[in-house]
């Protein structure tokens, strides 16, 4: 789907330009030309960033949890959706690299404040973690993404929303997507559904009883 096939909701000219610049450094690394030799963007997409940006948007001060920060593509559509709703962003990104380029990118879109950038393993940090998270996007990789939500279940606020990326194609073998959903779809109180956005998005709601 081209980039310009969905709006951004968002009037803020820098945010507007920093979506445009990753869209053409996503298309110069298709072409062969890398950000950081070794790395791929991997981000979510528009469609996907415009999802995950109007789901978090309508919360109101949602204190969001992102795991696979990449070059921070996916974090500018959350942090332009924490400015809007009076919240704040904490991204986790293995690649201290990587890490530091969203940084830049953020900062230049207007929305550093908005994000705490954290660097290493989401499995050793977020049990150090308080929460509660109102918004959650698991995009990191795929065979963790059920050790970190057992991590972060109990972190969860009540009526919190988890939306989970490559659930349909793009993550490997799909093992862990898998089983990501079956526990999902086993825990009490949530409510799940996937989407068939950008490469599948398995979107859930948790409302403990
Ligand atoms: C699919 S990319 C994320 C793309 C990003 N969400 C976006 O849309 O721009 C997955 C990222 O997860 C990071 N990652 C892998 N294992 C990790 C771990 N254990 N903890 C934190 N990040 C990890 C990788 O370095 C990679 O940058």
């Amino acid at each position: 789907m081209p980039a310009d096939a969905v709006g951004t909701g968002s009037t803020d000219q820098r945010m507007q330009r920093a979506l445009e610049g990753y869209h053409a450094r996503i298309a110069a690394e298709r072409e062969g030309v890398p950000v950081i030799e070794g790395h791929r963007h991997m981000a979510i997409g528009p469609e996907t960033g415009q999802l995950v940006n109007l789901l978090a948007r309508a919360l109101p001060r949602p204190r969001i949890l992102e795991l696979g920060t990449s070059f921070g593509y996916s974090t500018l559509w959350l942090a332009d959706a924490a400015r809007a709703a009076g919240g704040h962003v904490t991204t986790l990104e293995l690649e201290s690299a990587k890490s530091a380029h969203a940084e830049e990118q953020l900062g230049a879109a207007g929305l550093a404040d908005r994000v705490t950038f954290l660097v290493g393993d989401a499995l050793q940090i977020l049990p150090g973690l308080a929460g509660p998270f109102d918004f959650v996007l698991i995009d990191h990789w795929k065979d963790l993404y059920l050790p970190s939500f057992e991590i972060v279940l109990p972190k969860l606020a009540p009526g919190a929303i988890l939306a989970a990326d490559n659930m349909i194609r793009g993550g490997g073998d799909g093992a862990g997507q898998a089983a990501y959903a079956a526990a999902v779809r086993a825990t009490p109180g949530m409510s799940s559904v996937l989407l068939p956005v950008g490469t599948g998005v398995e979107l859930s709601r948790y409302l403990p009883g």
